[in-house]
């Protein structure tokens, strides 16, 4: 998963592309790059690791310009460590492009055969969003008639590539001298939200992004998600128009941006991230009841940071005492998104450790969001046992993740996963708990559509139901035989 943001405003733009990436940086951590247009001239810096580190004072002086775009990498395709992948991308025909995605493409093998075979389009890297920004150029070049591109052309485009692409994108582009293009995929399983500010300029002052956090802390407005399939072109001067430019929209959400990808104070396709999480605590709390006696249980225990709302509300509902018995060293990233097992691995030694005192002789509820690998959990459990725990249940307020997840979460085989062709207590013995709760698929999806008048989410990873056509049980061998990391 990554993050993505893009600015048109009517002052420079790059320290406001930096504070949102650095707000972004729990979606990826591989790498980051910034872009920003000065009239015709586009600017652009990447560096490998996270923001804070990647960019240098100088750096920072070159991106000139009013409108510019960003990008936080958590690699899905390809390799992490490849600098040459890391995002935007640029292009210089038609006008010269340059886009960041967030999102996974499942049917590159046909696009990389038509860019090269077709298109006649050079590709030089694995990367599926150096794809997808060819696949638009493309597009768009059989649009232009003239040195102005009008939004009617644009969205023309963007339904040829709503045609051409499957698999899950959100995107955000800027287009040389001509503004900035965003759009989602026809199903908008990744987020992108749009919000306005009112400004000096004709128009308004502009912003897209992964996350909602990032328009509270600029001072914008939220004006809405965007619609699956909907894309919004942006003028230099800020006026906006947008179009639905997919034959059958439909929205199909991720749900793990809900589990645990996206910051809590985050409201996604209007659903509040926390309030998610507290509903996915109060149904894992009826199932925890339902399934194991909780007479004896001592304490309730999140794993920080991503369950701590969840295990809250598991607290609350069984009546048991809430304590913090992990202290989570806060200079360690987050462990799930590092490219990598032995990565992963170290560092939950680094980033968690147990304090005796809240565990010796206590029968331990342990709360998670999630079980995928189950490096953390693992690692959870052994270091409750040192430090003097009786009898340890583990919980997960998501159900068993069993399938792998090609839209743009990096868990694409099978055999990683901890749960995958496994029954549960055969996953209690692998992680070495007592018990071992897990949240049932339909209470997941309960908790987090509750309210609103979605009645689909993409849950692929738990059910093993892939909503775009090209997941074939052929294309997740492929994919499992070329992964990278
Ligand atoms: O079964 P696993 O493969 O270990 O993955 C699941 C764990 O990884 C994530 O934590 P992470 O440390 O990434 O982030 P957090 O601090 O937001 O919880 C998630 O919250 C689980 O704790
Ligand atoms: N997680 C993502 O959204 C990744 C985007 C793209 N597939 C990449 O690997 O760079
Ligand atoms: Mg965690």
């Amino acid at each position: 998963m990554c993050g993505i943001v893009g600015l048109v405003s009517s002052g420079p733009v790059n320290q406001q592309v930096y504070d949102a990436l650095a707000l972004l940086q729990h979606r990826g951590q591989d790498s980051t790059g910034i872009a920003t247009a000065e009239g015709r001239v586009l600017h652009m810096t990447k560096a490998k690791g996270q923001v804070r580190e990647a960019y240098r004072t100088r750096d920072m002086r070159s991106l000139l310009g009013t409108m510019g775009l960003g990008h936080v990498r958590y690699a899905t395709r390809g390799t992490a460590s490849s600098e040459e992948e890391a995002q935007p991308f640029y292009v210089n025909a038609p006008y010269g492009i340059i886009l960041v995605h967030n999102g996974n493409l499942t049917n590159t093998r046909e696009l990389t055969r038509e860019l090269n075979d077709v298109d006649r389009r050079h590709l030089n890297t694995n990367s599926d969003t150096e794809l997808l920004v060819n696949v638009l150029a493309h597009e768009l070049q059989q649009q232009v008639l003239g040195n102005e591109l009008f939004p009617e052309q644009v969205f023309a485009a963007i339904s040829r590539v709503h045609e051409r692409v499957e698999g899950s994108y959100a995107a955000i582009a800027l287009i040389a001298g001509q503004g900035l293009l965003a759009f989602r995929d026809p199903f908008g399983i990744r987020p992108l939200v749009l919000g306005r500010r009112t400004s000096g300029l004709a128009g308004d002052e502009w912003v897209v992004a992964s996350e909602s956090l990032v328009l509270e802390a600029g001072d914008y407005e939220v004006v809405r998600d965007l619609a699956p399939g909907e894309a919004v072109f942006i003028t230099p001067d800020g006026q906006m128009e947008s179009r639905q430019c997919a034959a059958n929209p439909r929205l199909i959400p991720c749900s793990f941006e809900y589990v645990y990808l996206a910051r809590p104070d985050s409201v996604m396709n209007g659903i509040s991230v926390y309030e998610a999480r507290l509903r996915l605590g109060d149904r894992l709390a009826n199932t925890i009841a339902q399934y194991a006696p909780t007479g004896n249980i001592d304490v309730v225990m999140p794993i920080p940071d991503s369950s701590r709302p969840a295990a809250m509300q598991v607290a609350q509902k069984l009546g048991i005492e809430y304590r913090e018995g992990f202290y989570k060293n806060r200079y360690v990233g987050r462990t799930f998104i590092m490219p990598g097992q032995a990565e992963r691995k170290r560092s939950v030694k680094q980033k968690l450790n147990a304090m005796s005192s809240e565990f010796r002789g206590k029968n331990i509820l342990i709360v998670d969001d999630s079980i995928v690998r189950g490096t953390t959990s693992q690692e959870i459990v052994e270091m409750a046992r040192a430090a003097g725990a009786n009898e340890v249940t583990f919980t997960s307020a998501a159900p068993p993740v069993r399938y792998p997840h090609v839209y743009g979460i990096n868990m694409p085989t099978s055999r990683e996963l901890v749960a995958h062709g496994r029954k549960i207590p055969d996953i209690a013995r692998e992680l070495g708990a007592d018990h071992l709760i897990y949240q049932e698929v339909a209470d997941m999806q309960a908790a987090i559509v509750e309210g609103t008048d979605i009645t689909e989410l993409e849950m692929s990873c738990f059910t093993g139901d892939y909503v775009t056509g090209t997941v074939s049980p052929e294309y997740l061998e492929w994919v499992e035989a070329n992964q990278n990391s």
